[in-house]
């Protein structure tokens, strides 16, 4: 006999009509809720003024739900805040959308073996600006210098795009307001989530002037960069070149015109929060153990010419991002949907109900990981293959036909940043900032840190 999922445990201290108000951490809601999953069990509920939120935070539970067959996609929570930014490129549109599977398709090759291939000269450009800039100036703001760093990448590699945000002193104009303005719109969809309906009317009452604001901006900025291209000669074979030119082979059509902003905007979004969110818990990490750091240069880096076939050889590298992956995944969450009614862990799931599936308790589930499932191991997945096929929960890029496009990518991306940075630094935390603590506005990214960087060579 399977249960309702109003038996489902909750936190304590419920009170009548406004529920679980008590245990809602507007700024933090993702580490609290994987709070409560320690304390509650591996599928849980929290309920708002009847409003019922399923959050499931065990690993064995948390890999029913990336059966295709019986769970899909859910476009709600911060997801769908989002569309009012992002519309309906590819993160934000609902699956059922015919512009979803026609984007998907026209971009998908700009993700293949071979583009990786292609933008590798541009990613390791953006390396050595910013080691340039930490040879000037050792004493960085992680934050800053991660957000600039992605930002070029995507920018360079994926439109051809200088965004000037490295002290090179050319790029696009008004990236600091893009920059500004994309932030301010992430931590809105993320916070506004969790608010009582009341609180939420009013804050929105509030904000939703700056806010309009805040997406023309993110949107003038995109349509400038679209502008500049087409206003030029060069028919670049990068992101915005497929966007722009690519026809779709089972429709025929070209992208719209708002389509290909929409989806300039999502992947300067997509490909910088969450990869500036991986490289910071990475450079955290490894300026707090520095032994880790000379291993993982005297074991595979030191002596070598970090082109594209070096760095996809980078194995022990690849091994720690997977472990920062699993203990800090920068998407903490994702929605699933049940196709038909589904029995997930004794409740009863009726069809059309999405559950809130929460990576970051279930990656650190001890049934599934272990004792140490809350340790950092830098070698964890060097020894044993702990995929999502080897009984584990590990879901960091997300599932199915909506998992992250951009994985290929952002891999590429940082392990050469980081064979980069540590190759020509030695990292140490500044005082202080011995801790890394976690701030959420959509993605799950450190709150800001200093890190000292002393060139290799004048150490000794
Ligand atoms: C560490 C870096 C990254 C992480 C952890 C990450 C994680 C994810 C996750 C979990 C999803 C699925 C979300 C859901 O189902 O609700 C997703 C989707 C997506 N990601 Fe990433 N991502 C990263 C980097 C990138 C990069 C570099 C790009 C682009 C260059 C990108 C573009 C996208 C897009 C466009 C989607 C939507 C795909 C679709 O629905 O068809 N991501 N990502």
């Amino acid at each position: 006999m399977t249960k309702q999922l109003s038996d489902l445990p909750h936190p304590s201290g419920r009170v009548p009509i406004l529920g679980d108000i008590r245990s809602v951490d507007r700024r933090r809601p993702t580490q609290h809720e994987a709070t409560l999953a320690r304390e509650l069990g591996p599928i849980f509920q929290r309920e708002l003024l009847g409003d019922r939120l399923v959050v499931v935070g065990g690993s064995a539970l948390g890999r029913e739900t990336l059966n295709e067959q019986n769970w899909g996609r859910a476009l709600v929570g911060p997801l769908a805040q989002l569309r009012e930014i992002a519309g309906s490129g590819l993160f934000t549109a609902r699956s059922k959308d015919p512009l979803w599977g026609q984007a998907r398709r026209i971009l998908t090759p700009g993700f293949s073996q071979e583009a990786m291939r292609a933008y590798h000269d541009a990613m390791a450009s953006v390396a050595e600006d910013l080691v340039a800039k930490w040879t000037r100036h050792p004493v960085l703001d992680v934050h800053d210098d991660m957000t600039a760093a992605t930002l070029e990448v995507i920018g360079r590699a994926g439109f051809s795009q200088r965004m000037g945000l490295l002290g090179d002193g050319q790029g696009a104009d008004g990236t600091d307001a893009f920059v500004a303005a994309l932030g301010r719109v992430l931590t809105w969809a993320s916070e506004s989530t969790n608010d009582l309906p009341i609180v939420g009317a009013v804050r929105e009452l509030l904000g939703a002037g700056r806010r309009r604001q805040d997406v023309a901006t993110a949107r003038t900025f995109v349509e400038n960069i679209i502008e500049r291209r087409k206003a030029s000669s060069a028919k670049d074979n990068d992101l915005l070149g497929l966007m722009l030119d690519s026809i779709d082979p089972e429709t025929g059509d070209k992208l719209p015109v708002d389509n290909v902003r929409d989806q300039v905007l999502t992947f300067l979004a997509a490909g910088h929060e969450t990869t500036a969110a991986l490289m910071e818990v990475a450079l955290f990490h490894l300026a707090a153990d520095p032994d880790l750091a000379n291993e993982l240069v005297a074991v595979e880096m030191e002596g070598t010419h970090l082109d594209y076939s070096t760095v996809v050889k980078l194995r022990r590298t690849r091994a720690f991002i997977n472990e920062c992956l699993r203990l800090y995944p920068p998407a903490p969450g994702f929605f699933r949907v049940a196709r038909t009614d589904q029995n997930l862990g004794g409740y009863t799931v009726p069809a059309g109900r999405a559950v809130f599936v929460l990576a970051l308790a279930a990656q650190k589930d001890p049934a599934a990981w272990g004792p140490d499932a809350e340790e950092f191991r830098a070698d964890r997945f060097l020894n044993e293959r702990l995929t999502a096929s080897s009984g584990r929960f590990f879901s960091p890029w997300g599932a199915g036909p909506r998992a992250c496009i951009g994985r290929q990518f952002a891999i590429h991306e940082v392990t050469l940043l980081i064979a980069s940075i540590l190759t020509r630094f030695d990292l140490k935390l500044t005082e202080g900032h011995g801790n890394l603590t976690l701030r959420e506005r959509a993605t799950l990214r450190p709150d800001p840190f200093q890190i000292v960087a002393t060139p290799r060579e004048t150490r000794r």
